[in-house]
């Protein structure tokens, strides 16, 4: 029987954009989680992403350890824990590649690319950044219909400095398709939300992405994210859940197992470091006032980092 996705379906080619907006509104409410289908990026260039991310998640551990993981580039190995988890109890069976920004957000230093080297991946580097630029503009065609979708200005996330130094990067993901030997439950990645904007997402049709679309019961029923050929999954983080007042929701979700190698790739998308994040006007009123006191995005992000990990 052919699954059926649950998940609304926003299509981007479409030239009402009002009426996409509405559909997104829709889905941010009730989900914080849909397909975006037609978003211009090639399934070519995506299927070389995960050619050059297979490629060096291949390279034995010692080269990959070489590229490790500092701030928001570079590597970091299965069972690193790392995930923006607020539930788990142990470390994810997940490899993880990190492409930060391609132009330094600091603007105080040069960024401190890591690239594998030249010799061995000659592709590498030109497939990543021309993913990530695809990807980012795909992101703001979304923040502006999300705009719309609030009764604001198309441009307002592409103005005022929220996004002319985004804190945007990718994250190539290899989930192992083995299990381990000790009989515990092994999580790809445990149960999260995202802690940002949006987040754009896009695997190689493995299976194992589940969601929780109520995550106030203690009950939690997860449910199958199935794969369309093609899409990207985006999902609502908890910066645009506060922005919003909690009128959008970021959902839980995690990765299970499957016995099956996955590839993935996210894209996190947040604004300026500096930008001041508050009540967004038409998501209060007087009887329902800002919930949350305005916060700087930079010190948001620590703030959630510090609850998960303690430090
Ligand atoms: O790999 C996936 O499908 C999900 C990854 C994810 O949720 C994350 O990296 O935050
Ligand atoms: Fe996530």
């Amino acid at each position: 029987m052919k699954e059926v996705p649950k998940l609304p379906i926003i299509d981007l080619s479409s030239p009402d954009l009002l009426s996409t907006a509405n559909s997104l509104r829709q889905a941010c409410i009730e989900y914080g989680f849909f397909y975006v289908v037609n978003h211009g990026v090639e399934e070519e260039l995506t299927g070389k992403v995960f050619e050059e991310s297979n490629k060096f998640f291949s390279l034995p551990l010692e080269d990959k350890m070489k590229l490790f993981r500092k701030e928001d580039r570079g590597y970091t190995p299965l069972f690193w824990r790392d995930t923006p988890s607020l539930l788990c109890s142990q470390s994810d069976s997940k490899e993880i590649f990190y492409v930060g920004p391609l132009e330094d957000i600091s603007m105080v230093r040069e960024p401190q690319h890591k690239w594998p080297s030249q010799e061995i991946l000659p592709s590498w580097r030109a497939t990543m950044e021309s993913f990530y630029k695809k990807v980012f503009s795909v992101g703001k065609r979304l923040l502006s219909l999300i705009a719309l979708a609030l009764d604001l200005n198309e441009d307002y996330f592409e103005k005022a400095r929220k996004l002319d130094r985004p804190t945007a990067f990718l994250r190539l993901l290899r989930y192992p398709g083995r299990f381990g030997d000790s009989g515990e439950e092994i999580y790809g990645a445990s149960a999260h939300s995202d802690y940002g904007m949006i987040t754009l997402l896009v695997s190689n049709g493995v299976r194992g992405l589940q969601v929780c679309r109520d995550k106030s019961k203690e009950a939690r029923v997860w449910e199958d994210v199935v794969h369309i050929n093609g899409a990207f999954i985006v999902n609502i983080g908890d910066m645009m859940e506060r922005w919003t007042n909690c009128l959008f929701r970021s959902t839980l979700h995690r990765v299970m197992l499957s016995g099956q190698e996955r590839y993935s790739v996210a894209f996190f998308l947040d604004p300026n470091e500096d930008y001041v994040v508050q009540c967004i006007e038409s998501c209060c009123s007087e009887s329902s006032p800002p919930r949350f006191p305005p916060i700087r995005s930079g010190d948001y992000l620590k703030e959630h980092f510090k609850l998960t990990f303690g430090s």
